[in-house]
């Protein structure tokens, strides 16, 4: 058994992988350094599963009495393997405390072209895409940020785009506005042509998203008119609802998928060490 860890920028996300099949996942708020020591000290994967689904990610000490001071001297009782990809600088410093980490770093990954300041989450996520569905894949990831990340039938960089995310698009203009609300995604696509403020600000950030995405798609196919398409990120699946609606061709052609990165960090010769570990 082993896990694997994305810091994206909101939160966590964790992957319980049993060899190459992902068991379990979990999303998290940022851990403390404490969390990181408990979770090292876990022997049994009762224990990793509860201390990932409890909240609040204060480990309970309960889960640990008895035993603990024969785990802390005994150097026959490895941690679970950790498998790292991060966004967060600062996150990242904080989990290579944790005694049994790998860190994924573009280098891990077969993709040609890359340049040195590509999101690890990207790269993984259009590898884990590309090789799941094939070449030529264009990723979209729909997180704090929104991303389109493609490759070509060779598995060549082709480029992409970042823009904030829906989240943050609503946060951005709550924040830094004197009379705008923070509003909540609707589950549905909204009306466009809104009469109260609330609608509007759905309407405005939702419609030209979608225009967004329409022309970052099309240009796609037009360079890649077999190209594949694949959506991730914790606004996929209402985003995957609103294209449904108001462009269902291109809806049909999505491979909407929560695990991308996963994939990919499961097709990197880091895991293939987990493996045979
Ligand atoms: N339980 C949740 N907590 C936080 N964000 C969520 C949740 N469910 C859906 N989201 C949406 O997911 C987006 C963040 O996507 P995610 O892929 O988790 O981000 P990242 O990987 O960048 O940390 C936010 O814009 C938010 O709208
Ligand atoms: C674009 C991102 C902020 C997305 O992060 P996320 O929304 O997944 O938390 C991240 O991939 C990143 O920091 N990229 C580095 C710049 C680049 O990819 O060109
Ligand atoms: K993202």
């Amino acid at each position: 058994m082993w896990l694997a860890l994305i810091i994206g920028n909101s939160r966590l996300h964790w992957g319980l992988f049993d060899g190459k099949t992902l068991c379990h996942t979990y999303d998290t708020e940022r851990l403390s350094k404490s969390f990181v020591y408990y979770l090292s000290k876990c022997q049994r994967l009762s224990e990793v599963q509860e201390i990932l689904s409890s909240s609040p990610h204060t480990p309970r000490q309960s889960l640990f009495v008895g035993n603990q001071q024969d785990r802390a001297d005994s150097p026959t009782t490895p941690s679970f393997p950790l498998l790292l990809a991060s966004v967060v600088p600062s996150q990242t410093a904080l989990w290579l405390t944790y005694p049994n980490v790998r860190v994924v770093t573009l280098e891990d990954i077969p993709l040609q072209g890359m340049y040195p300041t590509l999101g690890i989450d990207r790269a993984l996520a259009l590898w884990g895409a590309g090789k799941t569905w094939g070449f030529p894949m264009l990723v979209i990831d729909a997180g704090t940020a929104l991303t389109f990340t493609g490759a070509d039938a060779n598995q060549n960089l082709f480029g992409g785009a970042i823009l904030p995310g829906l989240g943050l698009q609503m946060a951005t203009l709550a924040e830094n506005t004197g009379q705008l609300p923070n509003v909540e995604l609707p589950h549905d696509l909204p009306q466009r042509f809104a009469v109260n403020t609330q609608q509007a600000i759905q309407s405005g950030v939702i419609y030209t998203l979608l225009a967004g995405i329409k022309d970052f798609v099309e240009a796609w196919w037009q360079s890649f008119p077999q190209g594949k398409i694949a959506i991730t990120g914790g606004d996929r699946t209402l985003l995957a609802k609103y294209l449904q609606s108001l462009f269902p061709e291109i809806a049909k052609r999505l491979i909407v998928e929560p695990n991308l990165i996963f994939w990919g960090m499961e097709k990197t010769q880091n895991a293939q060490f987990f493996h045979n570990s």
